[in-house]
């Protein structure tokens, strides 16, 4: 009995559509993950994120360490009691973001030590204290090993220093994860933009065993083809039993294009962190809704979607709302947004079990291109 079934219901092509089935519920890939940083998914309430078809939400290890502290969220019951999301969560290991957000840092075979960019405390980041922190103290569902998101751009030496890294401290996470009959461990693909490292990184990965293999190192910087290539040579050297999870991506365009290359699940910050700065989201690509062409169009953002921010609103109200400065702008937008995003992933799993998706991907990329012109 693996710790999370995942049953795969359908493929079409390299795209797969299923269950993954876990103690807190199951979640329908391909699946959008939105991402709940400081323990709420920004400016809604977790019933809305409900409603949105989202089945699981990151929480955020980085932040959530620094503050209010994984101890004291350990003392008010775990992160789901706290944050009252009863679904499953997958938190990070809380290494990328000390690349991005934090100041004075140091990294060594050890881990990561660095200082909080809230109030400049020390932390000493491990494999096994980011395990400790997601599965013991957070009480994550599903939790990251520890990696090193290899730059993009490094030379080929470099990226297998770096992929290496990755596997000594993906071991080390294993080792202090142990075995749980209700929480799960994925492992990170790393290797940059090299096949044959990518390829190793895959084989070593699944020496080790995981329940579920992410690909990082990805979507920074390296643009849409590259990212593409990447994927059409990792994912068939993962399991195709367990779930393929493409860290930080991404826009429509890549969801689309990634699920046809495997990929089954994804998280980004675009749909929230864009909608709290007006941009609303679709088929077409994005649009800014504090644009003047907006004042006055009575149009909802998208009738087809079952959330009232999306159909109950007109965009001149919109407009209106980011041009006043309102809060409702933001909570409205990244509603939209989520939603959006879950109504994409859904007629993906939709096209994929009607045997559909190459019909469903050339449309969308038609829509897409249009959009951009
Ligand atoms: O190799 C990686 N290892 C670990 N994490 C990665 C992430 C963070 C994924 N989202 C974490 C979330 C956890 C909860 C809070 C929010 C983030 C990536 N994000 C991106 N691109 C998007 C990027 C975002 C910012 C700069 S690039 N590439 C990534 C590659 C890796």
């Amino acid at each position: 009995m693996t710790t999370f079934p995942y049953e795969i219901h359908a493929t079409d092509g390299a795209a797969r559509t299923g269950v993954l089935k876990t103690s807190r519920g199951d979640i329908r890939t391909p699946a959008f993950m939105p991402v709940g940083t400081a323990a709420t998914v920004k400016a809604l309430y977790m019933d809305q994120v409900r409603e949105t078809g989202a089945d699981i939400i990151l929480g955020n290890t980085y932040h959530l360490m620094l503050r209010p502290g994984a101890e004291r969220v350990k003392r008010l019951g775990g992160l789901h009691k706290f944050s009252t999301w009863k679904g499953p969560m997958l938190t990070d290991s809380g290494g990328f973001q000390v690349w991005s957000l934090s100041k004075l840092r140091k990294m060594t075979e050890e881990g990561v030590k660095f200082r909080s960019h809230i109030d400049g405390s020390e932390h000493n980041l491990t494999p096994e204290r980011s395990i400790e922190i997601q599965a013991d103290l957070l009480g994550a569902d599903i939790s990251m090993q520890l990696d090193e998101c290899t730059p993009f751009g490094c030379s080929e030496a470099e990226a297998r220093t770096s992929m290496e890294l990755s596997i000594r401290w993906g071991q080390r996470s294993k080792a202090a994860f142990g075995t749980r009959d209700s929480q799960a461990l994925f492992g990170i693909v790393q290797g940059s933009v090299f096949e044959n490292l990518r390829r190793e990184s895959a084989e070593r990965l699944i020496e080790t065993g995981y329940d579920g293999y992410a690909i990082g190192g990805l979507a920074v910087g390296e643009g849409f083809e590259k990212m593409c290539d990447v994927l059409d040579f990792t994912t068939p050297h993962l399991p195709s039993e367990r779930p393929r999870y493409l860290m930080g991506v991404g826009k429509p365009i890549d969801l689309v294009e990634a699920v046809a290359r495997g990929v089954d699940m994804f998280d980004c910050v675009l749909p929230t962190r864009s909608g709290r700065h007006g941009q609303a989201w679709s088929d077409h690509g994005p649009i800014n809704i504090k644009r003047a062409e907006f004042a006055e169009d009575d149009s909802p953002l998208n009738p087809e979607i079952d959330c009232p921010a999306s159909r109950d609103y007109s965009k001149a109200y919109l407009h209106h709302l980011f041009r006043s400065g309102e809060y409702l702008s933001a909570m409205l937008l990244s509603w939209h947004n989520i939603a959006y995003f879950q109504h994409l992933t859904a007629r993906m799993r939709a096209a994929i079990a009607a045997g559909e998706f190459e019909a469903f991907r050339r449309e969308f990329r038609g829509k897409w291109e249009q959009g951009q012109a």
